[in-house]
């Protein structure tokens, strides 16, 4: 028996710490309201699951670098973000923070509402440790969760990260009604984008092919489980952003990332089309269906991949 401890009682900490206790594992779920302390749930904890969203990584690193935290202890992160100080992903930060602990990246097309209604779905487990891979994969997969791993955490992470941004953008493109076409010409596109950028950052254009970007990618894109879609789509409705994150009480990183996207494509020169048009909807700069246009327009070119 394993002892697990997941930080995050959102929806995505809740969902994981049922499917982490699948095994028999002891499992810990910790949340700023906990009324137990997190000292108590950190030491011999095997494994210690970071759900929280991106808003919360420096703070939790920050709580868990004051507790002496033991070298053998996986940290596994599911978070979907990129830090705007730093334009970091969290596995990065958590690499930074604790260099002598093995890092997982668990990312995957994981809607937590359907995982908690009991649906099969799929993951993976990623780690330059492929050994701590291996016993997160172990522990979390069941007959409802299958992890596969890989060996690229950051594309991994990657890939999760940088398709809300398209979740937004197909959000807007079925709240315009713009029709199948459109939704498939979008989401072709967004693939090299989300690889030009990967790779630039390091990452391996193979895995946006698998489940952690291809594959979660269509999930987020088609559901209007995805708090990210939505965004999108009230914003082709034309409710504000205010608004819509407002009535969300949840949250959709896909807007933060939009920003550090932009700042960090800037700088290193990275054409993102799709992600640019998303940023100036986001800012208030176009209407959706100026946006729309813009990509229409734009210069003619090879179909690059
Ligand atoms: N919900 C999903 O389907 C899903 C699936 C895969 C990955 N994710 C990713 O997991 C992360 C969490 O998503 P969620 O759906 O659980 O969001 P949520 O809004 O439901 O919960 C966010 C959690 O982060 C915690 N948090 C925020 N700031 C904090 C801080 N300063 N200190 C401690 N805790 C803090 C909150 O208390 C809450 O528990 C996001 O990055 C998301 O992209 C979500
Ligand atoms: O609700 P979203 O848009 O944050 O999407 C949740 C997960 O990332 C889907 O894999």
């Amino acid at each position: 028996m394993q002892s697990l401890t997941i930080l995050g009682g959102g929806a995505w900490g809740s969902a994981l710490a049922n499917l982490g206790g699948k095994k028999g594992d002891r499992v810990n779920l910790w949340s700023r309201s906990s009324s137990f302390n997190l000292e108590s749930v950190i030491t011999g904890a095997d494994v210690v699951v970071s759900a929280v969203s991106m808003k919360g990584v420096g703070a939790t690193v920050d709580r868990l670098l004051a507790l002496e935290l033991s070298p053998d202890t996986i940290i596994v992160t599911v978070t979907k973000g990129l830090d705007p100080a730093s334009t970091r992903t969290p596995s990065q930060i958590w690499q930074n923070a604790f260099p002598n602990n093995s890092i997982v990246v668990l990312s995957g097309p994981n809607l937590s509402e359907e995982i908690q209604q009991g649906l099969p779905a799929a993951t993976v487990a990623a780690s330059l440790d492929l050994a701590a891979a291996k016993q997160v994969q172990n522990i979390y997969s069941s007959d409802i969760f299958r992890v596969y791993v890989n060996e690229d955490p950051l594309g991994t992470e990657l890939g999760g990260t940088l398709k809300n941004v398209f979740a937004i953008a197909a959000g807007v493109c079925d709240g315009l009604q713009l029709g199948t076409n459109a939704k498939s010409a979008l989401l072709t596109r967004a693939l090299p984008e989300m690889i030009r950028v990967g790779v630039r950052l390091g990452a391996r254009a193979e895995t946006f092919y698998g489940l952690s970007g291809l594959g979660d990618l269509l999930a987020t894109c088609n559901s209007p489980l995805s708090r990210n879609y939505r965004v999108g789509f009230g914003l082709a409705e034309g409710k504000s952003l205010e608004q819509i994150l407002h009535e969300l009480q949840s949250t959709a990183e896909g807007v933060n990332t939009t920003n550090v996207l932009i700042d960090l494509a800037d700088r290193r020169e990275i054409e993102i089309p799709v992600s640019r048009q998303v940023y100036r909807l986001l800012n208030g700069e176009i209407t959706a269906e100026q946006a729309v246009l813009s990509l229409m327009e734009r210069t003619l070119k090879p179909e690059i991949l």
